[in-house]
C-alpha cells in the first residue's frame, strides 16, 4: 500500500445509507469510548426519523437527509470522513479513500447500498432512479417529455406510473400482471383501476374464497388514464445524497411537458429487444411501428411482443446491483448470485472482522420459513442495527443470537395511494403448490390476501385499511391451526379480533 495509515479505529463503516448509520448509531450507543469512523462518499447522511413499532415487527418510519455533523454531535467518539473508500485490504485490515487517506480497523462493516441495474449502461436515453441527484435529473428530462417508457415491474416503476403527470407513460412488463415483486395478479386487477379517473363507486364487499383472476393475454395491452387534479407538493430540490426511499416522489412535481392527465399504457409479458435512435430506426426501415409512433422521437424502444415506441427517454426500473466493486480487489469475498456480499447469521462476511449489511449484502443465513430478504428501507435498518449488536458483542465477547425482526418478513408501504402491508411469504414464495388462498376483496377499499399451508397461515397481503395487521401477524407468529375456521377467516361480517381473542 503506497500511503501510511493515517489512523485506526476500533470500528470503520463504509456508507451514509439507512444500514450505516444504524450501524454507527447503535455501536456509538453501545461502545461509547469505542473510536468509530463513519466513511461515506456522500456529503449527507441519512437518518431515521418519527420510527414507530406497529406491531410485533411491522415498523414504520420516516427518512430524511442530514448533515453529517449532526451524528457527530450527538456522539462525540464518531469521525465521519467524506470520500469514497477506493480499495480495502484485508490482510492489513485497512482502507483507502478517493482522496489517498487510509485508516485502520479493527473491525469494518461495508454498508455501501447498490445502484440500478439498467438495462444498458452507455445509453443516455436509458435512466435510472436512485438518489437525490438521480431523480432531479428525471425530473427535469421529465418536464420536456412527451412520452416515455418505463421498464420493470417492481418498486420504483409502480410508484412512477401512477405518480407521473403530463406525459403518456408505456409500461412495459415482463409479466402477466403489474407489480410482480409485491403482488400477484389479484391484487394487480384490484390496483389497476387506481390508473383511471376517480369514480368513487359504493364498495360492496365480496368474499372470493376460490382465487381465479382474469389475466391479460400474452403480449396484449391495456390503456389507463386519469384526470385528477393537481395534488399539493413541494416544489424545491431535495439535497443530493444516497438511496431515496418511501415518498421521495413527494418533494418534486413529476409533470411532463403536455397538458394532459396520467394516461399508462401497459404492455404485458414483455422485454425489450432493442433500443435505437431515429437513425438507426429509419435505417432498420422498422415494419413495427404503429402509425401514432411515427415522429421525430429521439429514441425508440423495440419490445420482444413487436411493437415498437417512439419516446423522450426510457426508465430502466429493473432493479439493484450490490456496491460490491471497491471492495473486491486483492480479498476473497463470497459473493451470492445476485453479486451480493454473503453474510452468515451475525452479518459477518467471508473475510475475517468485515460485517455488511442492507442493500450490499446478501443473507446467507438459513432463513426461518417465514422470511426472506428484499432490498428495502426497513431491512436496511435492521440489518445495521443487528450488524452494530453483533459486532460490539464480538469485541466484548458476548454472545449474540439472530435477532427476532428476521423471524417474520413485514413490509408496510403505500402504491396507488393504498396502505400495503405484507407478511411472511406473501405470495407462496418457496411453498410450491402445497398452499391455500384465501382472499377478500371490496373493490376500492380494500385487498386481503392470506396464505395458508397446512391450515396454518404462513403470509398475507393486505392493501387498503384493513385493520387486520396485528391479528395476522400474530396468526402466522402462532401458528395456530386455522383449519376449523376455514373461510369465515375472512368473513367481513365477523370481527376478527374478538374472534381470536
Ligand atoms: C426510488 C426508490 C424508492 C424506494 N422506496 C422504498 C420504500 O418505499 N420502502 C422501502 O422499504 N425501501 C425503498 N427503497 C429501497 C431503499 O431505499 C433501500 O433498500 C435502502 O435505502 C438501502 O439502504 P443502504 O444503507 O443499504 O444503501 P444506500 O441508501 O444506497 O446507501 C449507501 C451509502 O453508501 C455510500 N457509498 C457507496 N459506495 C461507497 C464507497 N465506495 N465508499 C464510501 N461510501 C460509499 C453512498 O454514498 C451511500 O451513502 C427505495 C429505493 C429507491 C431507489
Ligand atoms: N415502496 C417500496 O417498498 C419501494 C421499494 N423500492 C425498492 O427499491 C429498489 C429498486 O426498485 P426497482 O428497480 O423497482 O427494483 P425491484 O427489484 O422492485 O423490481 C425490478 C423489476 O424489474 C424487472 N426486471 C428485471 N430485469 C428486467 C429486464 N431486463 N427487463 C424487464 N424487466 C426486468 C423484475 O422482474 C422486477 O419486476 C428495490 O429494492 C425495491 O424493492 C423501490 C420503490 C418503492
Amino acid at each position: 500500500m503506497a500511503h501510511k495509515v493515517e489512523k485506526t479505529f476500533r470500528f470503520v463503516i463504509v456508507g451514509g445509507g439507512i444500514a450505516g448509520v444504524t450501524c454507527v448509531e447503535q455501536l456509538s450507543s453501545q461502545i461509547p469510548s469505542a473510536e468509530v469512523a463513519l466513511i461515506t462518499a456522500g456529503p449527507h447522511i441519512k437518518a431515521v426519523t418519527n420510527y414507530k413499532q406497529v406491531s410485533k415487527v411491522l415498523e414504520e418510519f420516516d427518512v430524511e437527509e442530514r448533515p453529517s455533523s449532526v451524528l457527530e454531535e450527538k456522539f462525540p467518539n464518531l469521525t465521519v470522513i467524506h470520500s469514497a473508500v477506493k480499495s480495502l485490504h484485508t490482510q492489513s485490515h485497512s482502507v483507502e479513500t478517493a482522496d489517498g487517506r487510509v485508516f485502520g480497523y479493527e473491525k469494518l462493516c461495508l454498508c455501501s447500498g447498490g445502484r440500478p441495474k439498467l438495462l444498458t449502461q452507455e445509453n443516455p436515453y436509458v435512466l435510472g432512479i436512485r438518489d437525490t441527484d438521480s431523480a432531479q435529473e428525471f425530473q427535469k428530462r421529465l418536464s420536456k417529455a412527451k412520452r416515455i417508457v418505463v421498464v420493470g415491474n417492481g418498486g420504483i416503476a409502480l410508484e412512477l406510473v401512477y405518480e407521473v403527470e403530463g406525459c403518456e407513460v408505456i409500461w412495459a412488463v415482463k409479466d402477466k400482471a403489474i407489480g410482480n415483486t409485491f403482488f400477484d395478479a389479484g391484487a394487480a386487477q384490484f390496483l389497476i383501476p387506481s390508473l383511471e379517473a376517480d369514480k368513487p363507486e359504493r364498495a360492496a364487499p365480496c368474499k372470493r374464497p376460490r382465487y381465479t383472476t382474469e389475466e391479460p393475454a400474452a403480449g396484449a395491452s391495456q390503456t389507463f388514464t386519469a384526470d385528477r387534479n393537481s395534488r399539493g407538493r413541494n416544489s424545491g430540490p431535495t439535497e443530493p445524497g444516497s438511496a431515496l426511499g418511501p415518498d421521495w416522489h413527494e418533494g418534486i412535481a413529476l409533470r411532463g411537458a403536455e397538458q394532459v392527465s396520467r394516461r399508462v399504457s401497459v404492455e404485458y409479458q414483455c422485454e425489450v429487444e432493442k433500443i435505437f435512435t431515429s437513425e438507426e430506426l429509419l435505417d432498420s426501415q422498422q415494419q413495427t411501428l404503429r402509425p401514432e409512433n411515427v415522429g421525430s422521437w429521439p429514441v425508440y424502444i423495440q419490445l420482444t411482443n413487436g411493437k415498437t415506441f417512439g419516446c423522450d427517454f426510457v426508465v430502466s426500473a429493473t432493479g439493484v446491483v450490490p456496491n460490491t466493486e471497491p471492495f473486491l480487489h486483492g480479498n476473497n469475498f463470497a459473493r451470492a448470485d445476485d453479486g451480493g456480499l454473503r453474510v452468515d447469521d451475525h452479518m459477518m462476511t467471508s473475510e475475517l472482522d468485515v460485517y455488511a449489511a442492507g442493500d450490499v449484502c446478501t443473507a446467507c443465513w438459513e432463513h426461518s420459513p417465514l422470511w426472506q430478504q428484499m432490498r428495502l428501507w426497513t431491512q436496511a435498518r435492521q440489518m445495521g442495527w443487528y450488524a452494530g449488536r453483533c459486532m460490539a458483542a464480538h469485541v466484548l465477547s458476548e454472545p449474540i443470537e439472530l435477532d427476532f425482526c428476521f423471524e417474520l418478513f413485514s413490509h408496510i408501504t403505500k402504491f396507488f395511494n393504498y396502505k400495503v402491508v405484507l407478511l411472511g411469504k406473501f405470495n407462496g414464495q418457496g411453498l410450491g403448490p402445497d398452499h391455500e388462498l384465501l382472499v377478500r376483496c371490496t373493490k376500492g377499499r380494500e385487498y386481503v390476501k392470506v396464505v395458508l399451508s397446512g391450515g396454518r397461515m404462513v403470509g398475507a397481503v393486505l392493501i387498503g385499511e384493513t385493520d387486520l395487521e396485528e391479528t395476522f401477524e400474530n396468526l402466522i407468529l402462532n401458528q395456530m391451526d386455522l383449519t376449523p375456521y376455514g373461510e369465515e377467516l375472512l368473513n367481513p361480517n365477523i370481527d376478527i379480533e374478538d374472534y381470536f381473542d
